[in-house]
């Protein structure tokens, strides 16, 4: 079985890597389903990483739509211990201008319609979520781009993002809410990532590719597809960029995460009591703790 330290999730845009090398395209089976697409797994700074287009190969699945607990099933599956997910947003903030890179470190979870645990069905845990993004990854990416100076990019470290439903954009009244938070940046893909990555000790932080002003703003046109897809491009040479250096960094000197252990402290069911398929089900996250 293929297996890859590092797992890169591409969001709108990120369809590809084009420095992978010695790729492999490996079809993937789960409990959860089917992932969004084949995984290509490949070599990048002398470390295998995996990499999954979010929405499938040619954007054919909506947010809601996406397969978030078989994508990141999958991902334990090649033995994946860190995921940075490249996400295009909507910028809340005047200072953070398309073409900005944003490392979050908070969600609001506006989402209505998501799975986002694996549990139930007779085994019961609830996973820490206060930091729900792994800061020593986020750190990485924070740096990779500060030492990457790219072209008209400013990184800013830490924010909040606004995980909504869609698939239509904001209202008016829903970017003013945002703003009135003081949430940073609005997308509709991150969050039941992040809290099933949680779930499955997965190192995890997003690389937030600004593409919009999303509605709130005077000086600006209200968000289109037109709008984003005319970012899209040179953010997705840019981020792969980010991510190349990340992988370098990782490589180096792997990050010892907390969520590595996430489940340790999190099942309330004693798992000797607790349903064999369920349990069968859930394998791959349980295996340490069996
Ligand atoms: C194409 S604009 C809306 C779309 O883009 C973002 O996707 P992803 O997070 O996968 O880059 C946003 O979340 C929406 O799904
Ligand atoms: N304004 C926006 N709202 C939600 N998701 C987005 N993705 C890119 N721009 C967005």
């Amino acid at each position: 079985m293929a297996q890859a330290k590092i797992g890169v999730i591409g969001g709108s845009g990120l369809y590809q890597m084009d420095a992978l090398q010695d790729i492999e395209e490996v079809k993937l089976e789960t409990p959860f389903g089917d992932p969004s697409d084949a995984f290509i797994i490949g070599t990048l700074e002398g470390t295998r990483v995996a990499f999954l287009a979010r929405h499938g190969r040619n954007h054919h699945l909506m947010p809601t739509e996406l397969p978030f607990r078989a994508n990141i099933h999958a991902m334990k599956q090649l033995g994946v211990e860190y995921i940075i997910s490249a996400s295009a947003v909507g910028s809340l903030k005047e200072q953070v201008k398309p073409l900005d890179m944003v490392i979050p470190d908070q969600f609001i979870d506006r989402t209505r319609n998501r799975i986002n645990t694996f549990f139930g069905n007779g085994i019961v845990a609830h996973i820490g979520f206060g930091d729900p993004v792994c800061e020593k990854l986020g750190d990485i990416l924070y740096e990779s781009i500060s030492h990457l100076e790219l072209d008209e990019v400013t990184p800013h470290r830490g924010g909040t993002y606004v995980c909504m439903e869609g698939p239509a954009f904001s209202t008016k009244a829903e970017s003013y809410l945002y703003r009135s938070w003081g949430a940073t940046v609005v997308g509709m893909t991150n969050l039941p990532e992040a809290k099933l990555a949680r779930e499955a000790e997965i190192a995890y932080a997003t690389l937030a590719l600004v593409t919009d002003y999303d509605c709130w703003h005077d000086d600006h046109d209200s968000v289109t597809v037109d709008i984003v897809i005319e970012y899209l491009k040179k953010n997705a040479v840019n981020a792969q960029k980010v991510i190349k250096e990340a992988v370098r960094r990782i490589n180096e000197k792997p990050p010892v995460s907390e969520a590595h252990s996430a489940l340790k402290t999190a099942i309330l069911t004693p798992l000797d009591k607790a349903p064999t398929e369920t349990k069968e089900k859930l394998e791959v996250f349980l295996e340490k703790y069996l």
